[in-house]
């Protein structure tokens, strides 16, 4: 009774032992599928595929066959011929799938001997305890080989299979001692897996979120960089559109200055000719009151003299009358520049009206008045007229007046030399008479 008590406290041992391992016996649990999202996710974000270390290479047949043995129903026959075809086979194989080989070998002949005793209900001990033996014979050989495979491959589950199997045969033979070790064995290897499984899930999320990372830096750096391109080119946009402005006002300015500097030569030469006489070019009536009362007012206030001449061309009516009005016209043009030719650059010569002109002599007192007059009747009396097709010689006479009294006006002054110009007339003409004289002489007649 006691051995009995023993053994079934074993058994539940065992039992208990299986089914803490069964998850893990699992080919996919929770654990698996979130690593194989995790690596699915990984590839199509092209991460590089997890590598293990020291794996030995498997023949892709021979994986689906040991998935093939795990399940219930199974096709012994072809599994047989294609364990046998890679055992025939010619193609040296490694220590792994030697490993495998005789593993799935062991499922098959357990598969084949459930299926044998399934409908019977009495087994045979003996031929149990031969199977047993023959199982444990071909995992014990596979097991030697486990020295030529790395630790990491032989915690795959294909290869976990191996202590599970041996476990429950030595079990089956009452060597609980063995089994106990082999569930040990079972358990420190799927432990390595589990350990290896989330090591590489914790890479491959790392490298899953430094992939992330890097192209959530390279999205910002293409934002910025564009970012940079778009401001460049505001910022060129914003200068052309500166330097189109500053041509544009530039370019007003210049046409503004242009129309400016056109309107005063236009109303400067309007100025000019309203104040010039047409046919001699010299200033006009206006222009010479404008100039005489300014001089007069100037020289009231300083000692220096104002003196005035009064011209007229002596017999013009019948020169008109002799060679026509045109040649009358040229005749008054050359004598007003001989007149201005003679002049000192400050005097300012002015036709009056007709054959009439007016000197003003600014700083110029009777005696020098005189001679000017003087210079100007001679060089117009000597002048040959005759290549104008006009007579010879053309004469003046000239009445001269000095600013004596500073309270007298221009118009007195012009009357003054107008009286003075006919005397000279009267005198008998081509000749300067000067306005004291006249007044000498007047005085003279009252005495
Ligand atoms: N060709 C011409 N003749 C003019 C012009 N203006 C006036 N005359 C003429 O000039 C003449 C002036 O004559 P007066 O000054 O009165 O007399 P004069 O013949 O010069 O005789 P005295 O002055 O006494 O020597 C007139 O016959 C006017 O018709 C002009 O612009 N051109």
């Amino acid at each position: 009774m006691k051995l009995t008590g023993q053994r079934q406290l074993i058994i539940l041992f065992i039992q208990w032992l299986l089914v803490t391992t069964c998850l893990a016996n699992e080919p996919v649990n929770k654990a698996d599928k979130l690593l194989l999202s995790v690596n699915t996710t990984a590839n199509k974000n092209t991460v590089p595929p997890l590598t293990v270390i020291n794996k030995l290479p498997i023949n892709a047949q021979l994986l689906p066959l040991i998935t093939e043995l795990n399940k219930t129903n199974i096709n012994h026959q072809q599994i047989d011929i294609a364990l046998a075809q890679f055992t025939l086979s010619k193609v040296l194989l490694n220590a792994a799938e030697q490993y495998l080989l005789l593993v799935a070998q062991a499922l098959l002949k357990e598969s084949l001997f459930n299926q044998n005793n399934h409908s019977s209900e009495v087994i045979d001990s003996a031929e149990s305890s031969e199977h047993n033996a023959q199982i444990i014979m071909l995992l014990q050989q596979a097991d030697k080989l486990s020295e030529q495979i790395s630790i990491e491959q032989l915690a795959q589950p294909a290869f976990l299979q191996l202590h599970l199997l041996l476990s429950e045969h030595y079990a089956r033979q009452q060597q609980y001692d063995l089994a106990y070790l082999e569930q040990k064995a079972y358990l420190k290897k799927y432990n390595i897996y589990r350990k290896n499984k989330r090591l590489n899930m914790i890479e491959s999320l790392e490298q899953s979120f430094e992939v992330q990372s890097k192209k959530a830096n390279n999205i910002l750096m293409e934002n910025q960089n564009e970012l940079k391109e778009r401001r460049v080119v505001e910022v060129q946009k914003e200068k052309s559109s500166q330097q189109y402005n500053f041509i544009l006002i530039i370019c007003t300015a210049i046409l503004f200055l242009l129309l400016f500097y056109r309107q005063l030569r236009v109303r400067n030469k309007l100025l000019t000719l309203t104040k010039t006489d047409d046919l001699t070019g010299l200033a006009n009536r206006s222009a010479l009151f404008e100039q005489g009362e300014q001089m007069v007012n100037n020289f009231t206030h300083q000692p220096e003299e104002l003196s005035v001449l009064l011209i007229d061309v002596d017999h013009f009516k019948q020169l008109n009358d002799k060679v026509g009005h045109h040649l009358g016209d040229s005749a008054l043009v050359v004598v007003s520049q001989l007149m201005k030719e003679t002049m000192r650059s400050r005097d300012f010569l002015a036709r009056l009206a007709g054959d009439k002109f007016v000197a003003l002599l600014p700083f110029a007192d009777c005696n020098k008045a005189k001679a000017i007059a003087m210079h100007i009747n001679k060089k117009i009396a000597h002048y040959d007229f005759s290549s104008l097709m006009l007579p010879n010689t053309i004469t003046i006479s000239i009445g001269v007046i000095t600013m004596n009294d500073k309270q007298i006006s221009f118009d007195d002054l012009l009357h003054g030399a107008d009286l003075t110009m006919y005397q000279a007339k009267a005198q008998g003409r081509n000749s300067v008479v000067c306005y004291k004289n006249i007044v000498a002489s007047q005085e003279r007649r009252v005495k």
